[in-house]
């Protein structure tokens, strides 16, 4: 059969119709609609006298290649067209169906109901022989009259399985993803250390709730990759993690960045205006990295948009509501900001309903070869060397660094170190010349002369840190320094340094 522009236009309006059940429901002459729709402010009368029949004959002809089943029955209850999918979802034939009685054919079909009262009826399921199908059964009315009615259906069974079949793949991807990070933390690692353990607990604690968290440490301690983590465990995890560095922008610029602007907000702005992130974030998570950096300005919008979940555009008259997860982070202490004048009060206590301190490295010299062999494998991997060791003399350089630039710093001295070797172990001598520094201290006790000279117990405590810091074991760090393991113990708990003896293996 040929198509005419008409009979196409005639075919979507049914197909539109049949899969918009809501629509239907609000009407009360389908088949009025339909032309409507095709022959809109037309006085085409050719177009107006088409009718249900050539309408229903053009439809046919797309409804043949639908993948759900459609049935069409007249007023009396015959069934007048089934598609090749009713066959394959009832498993009955179309010549067992064309010309029946559909209460013969189908005994429960709901069908019937819907040609006695005229009311659609959505999302109706029947059990067609052994088959359960879901069906859209709507009326045709023509001219104020009921001239059938029509089916569109599902295999539920076939629904299910498809269900079933997504589950098992969901299933399939969960457990691969475990092989590839078993813990769940997207590449980010606990350490050893009672402090990383601590936040680590209170950020999936955390991650339940929508509260604001702030994030404090020096820089490279970690904060970013803790805020990723907090907004994966979270129930906002599907949507979007929103990541900006409050420092890295000017004023101007943060505020459009943040809060978008309006066509015509200033010079250069672009046609139709721009949204900014507290709406890129909707749904989701920001996280404004040294949010200490931010002007006294933009802390009073930014306390608004946290307070009412409400921004304005730059240039803007109308505020809008967002759904947004604040998570902060900054070097800066905070409270001595506040102190002296530079950061809002009211703001910092806003943002700090759940605060997380990552301490630096140094602090925390139990998790260095965790996080350096974690980083070495990561760099291996990135730049496609073949795995690497961290040789013992390598290892003590490296735990009794201090370093200031703490994991970032790590990570980017490993990945030197990787490029520079020669034999697969990293030693003392692929690292970096300042590594060379046994002391790993810029600053000798002895150096400070007059009142200011160190008393015996401030040299005995640095170099009991120093200890711990260059050498692997207990057993080591208290031959070197000529003391038995019980006065290493000893000096260590006056000291109040009983976490290094815990980070310290027992050899
Ligand atoms: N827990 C962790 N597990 C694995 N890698 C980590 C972890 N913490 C930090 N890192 C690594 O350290 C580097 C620095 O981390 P991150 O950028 O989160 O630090 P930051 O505190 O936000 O730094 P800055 O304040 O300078 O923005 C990252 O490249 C990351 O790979």
């Amino acid at each position: 059969m040929a198509f005419s522009p008409r009979g196409w236009m005639c075919t979507v309006a049914l197909l539109d119709m049949m899969t918009s059940p809501l629509a239907v429901h609000d009407t009360t002459s389908f088949c009025e609609m339909v032309l409507d729709f095709c022959y809109n402010n037309r006085s085409d009368e050719e177009g107006r006298n088409m009718g249900m029949n050539e309408l229903m004959m053009t439809a046919a002809a797309v409804l043949d290649h639908v993948y759900d089943g459609v049935a069409a029955i007249d007023d009396r209850g015959k069934i007048v067209y089934v598609n090749p999918a009713n066959e394959r979802i009832t498993g009955l034939k179309r010549e067992q169906l064309l010309g029946k009685q559909v209460k013969d054919a189908i005994p429960s079909t709901h069908i019937l109901d819907v040609l006695l009262t005229g009311q659609p009826s959505i999302g109706v399921r029947t059990k067609v022989g052994e088959y359960q199908v879901v069906s859209n059964i709507v009326p045709v009315w023509e001219d104020g009259k009921l001239v059938g009615v029509v089916s569109v259906f599902r295999d539920e069974t076939e629904l299910r399985r498809l269900a079933h079949q997504l589950s098992q793949a969901n299933e399939t991807i969960e457990q691969l993803a475990r092989l590839v990070d078993p813990e769940g933390r997207g590449g980010m690692i606990a350490g050893e250390s009672e402090a990383m353990h601590k936040a680590l607990s209170l950020a999936t604690k955390a991650a339940r709730v929508s509260s604001p968290v702030l994030i404090q440490g020096e820089s490279g301690t970690g904060k970013e990759v803790l805020a990723r983590y907090i907004h994966d465990q979270s129930p906002r995890k599907a949507k979007l993690f929103v990541p900006i560095n409050c420092a890295a922008i000017p004023e101007n610029l943060l505020e459009s960045e943040l809060f978008g602007y309006e066509e015509g907000a200033f010079t250069g702005s672009s046609k139709g205006g721009r949204p900014g992130l507290f709406e890129v974030a909707d749904g989701g998570t920001l996280f404004l990295d040294e949010v200490g950096d931010m002007s006294m300005h933009l802390q009073a919008k930014l306390l608004r948009a946290i307070q009412f979940q409400e921004i304005r555009r730059v240039g803007g008259t109308k505020t809008k509501q967002v759904d947004v997860r604040f998570l902060f982070a900054t070097h800066h202490n905070l409270l001595e900001s506040v102190a002296v004048g530079t950061f809002r009060e009211d703001l910092y206590y806003r943002m700090e309903v759940v605060s997380i301190q990552l301490p630096p490295l140094r602090e925390r010299i139990e998790d260095i070869p965790v996080f350096a062999l974690h980083a070495l494998s990561k760099i291996t991997k990135k730049l496609g060397l073949p795995t690497l060791k961290i040789g013992h003399g390598g290892m003590q350089a490296i735990r009794r660094y201090p370093w200031p630039g703490n994991i970032r710093e790590l990570e980017n001295v490993l990945e030197q170190a990787a490029i520079l070797d020669e034999d697969g172990v990293i030693e003392l001598n692929d690292l970096p010349k300042r590594f060379g520094d046994r002391s790993g201290r810029h600053e000798s006790l002895y150096d400070r002369g007059g009142n200011d000279f160190p008393t015996l117990e401030e040299v005995e405590e640095r170099l009991l840190r120093q200890a711990m810091r260059t050498f692997v074991t207990k057993g080591e760090a208290a031959a070197a320094l000529g003391v038995s393991r019980a006065t290493l113990y000893r000096k260590l708990e006056k000291y109040n340094m009983n976490h290094d003896i815990l980070s310290q293996s027992e050899t």
